[in-house]
């Protein structure tokens, strides 16, 4: 299920690729919109790095076009796209410093020198190091090199920046700093990005708007926020976030477009249309849990297994016996200090319930 973007800037149509009989991309439809900042996001081997390759033109798709800008792309070697890459190793010209790193586009085109030296001073100045500029690159850090890299590439002025998991080599603090600059710096410069990762907190904090990708295709594409509460597939719902899952049948369905399901661990309400009869699971965020009955709609019974202490929440395990996890996050901690066996009543709104047709097995 995908939103369209409008107006598109990009428009990636029905992008495919197979290696032999091994099909990679099944026909993607992408569509960015001007400034928008976009991640695909997956597990590995879902096709994430493969669409971007065909963006950039380091890779031709089977079907299908690249539209940027109105130009349709598709045919255009990499040199002629007016695209910016930066991929997880650095990839910068060891020989050079810093400043010829960053020039380096801009003279192969032949500009103005004082465009060159503003332009430089421009970007030092955006990434903070503008002590560093005669330093060769060689004698710099890891963080210190992606950001000469990302300031290489957007001093072209790129219609449209791909960035490939430019941060996965990085320790996390660091990885966590230079995900705010590049927010601010492509904000800055008001360029269009695409960003590849399989991590999904770095996806939900940098994007305006997400693709869940799975087996070669987009299963969601929305702003993150949508994304977490409200995954359209099974697959959305188990890649990003946490999640409370109940196998079930249902029983019956209200007027007020209500199911009734039966599950393992007692009858349960959601929001949805579905015939009775029909397999389905149901779902909630751990933090929209409660303890205890305490009036709300949804309640079930559960053998508490784990309790897990995260400073400023606890996480609870509960036993499952059909294996899919039961998990409640609390602020509050257990409640009477229950410890582990104990078996315990969870509860929670039925809006809040996600309700989808059972996954195949
Ligand atoms: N040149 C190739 N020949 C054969 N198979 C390939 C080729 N390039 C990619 N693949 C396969 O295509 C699949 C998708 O690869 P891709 O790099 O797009 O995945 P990804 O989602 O970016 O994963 P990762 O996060 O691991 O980089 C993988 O199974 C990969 O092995």
């Amino acid at each position: 299920m995908t939103e369209t973007a409008s107006p598109a800037f990009l428009d990636v149509r029905k992008a495919a690729k197979s290696f032999g009989p091994t099909t990679v991309l099944d026909g993607v439809d992408l569509a960015v919109a001007r400034g928008e900042f976009v991640s695909l996001l997956g597990p590995s081997g879902c096709g994430k790095t493969t669409l971007l390759r065909i963006v950039a033109g380091l890779l031709s798709s089977d079907s299908g076009a690249v539209v940027l800008d109105g130009v349709d792309i598709s045919s255009k070697p990499p040199h002629h796209r007016d695209v910016g890459v930066v991929f997880q190793s650095y990839a910068l010209f060891p020989h050079l410093t810093v400043a010829e790193n960053v020039a380096f586009g801009l003279e192969a085109r032949g500009a103005p020198k004082d465009e060159i030296r503003a332009t430089v001073a421009r970007f030092l100045n955006l990434i903070h190091m503008e002590a560093l500029a005669d330093r060769s690159v060689r004698a710099l850090s890891g963080g210190q090199q992606q950001r000469v890299a990302v300031a290489r590439a957007l001093a072209v002025k790129p219609k449209l920046m791909l960035l490939d998991e430019p941060f996965s080599a990085l320790d996390r603090k660091l990885r966590e700093t230079m995900q705010i600059e590049l927010k601010r710096l492509l904000r800055e410069v008001g360029t269009t990005a695409i960003f590849v990762t399989h991590d999904q907190d770095e996806a939900l904090m940098m994007s305006d708007r997400i693709a869940v990708m799975n087996r070669g295709r987009i299963e969601q594409l929305a702003d993150p926020a949508t994304i977490y509460k409200r995954p359209a597939t099974p697959f959305a719902l188990e890649f990003v976030g946490l999640s409370t899952r109940l196998a079930g049948t249902v029983v019956d369905s209200t007027t007020e477009g209500e199911v009734l399901i039966d599950t393992a661990h007692g009858r349960i309400r959601a929001p949805g249309r579905f015939v009775a009869g029909s397999p389905v699971l149901a779902a909630v965020r751990p933090e929209l849990m409660a303890f205890g009955e305490n009036g709300a709609e949804n309640t079930i019974r559960a053998r508490l297994s784990d309790v897990v202490f995260q400073g400023s929440r606890i996480h609870a395990h509960f036993d499952a016996p059909e294996t899919l996890p039961i998990q409640i996050e609390s602020v509050e901690g257990i409640p009477g200090g229950a410890i582990p066996g104990a078996e315990m009543a969870l509860s929670w709104r039925v809006a809040d319930t996600l309700l989808y047709p059972a996954p195949a097995p």
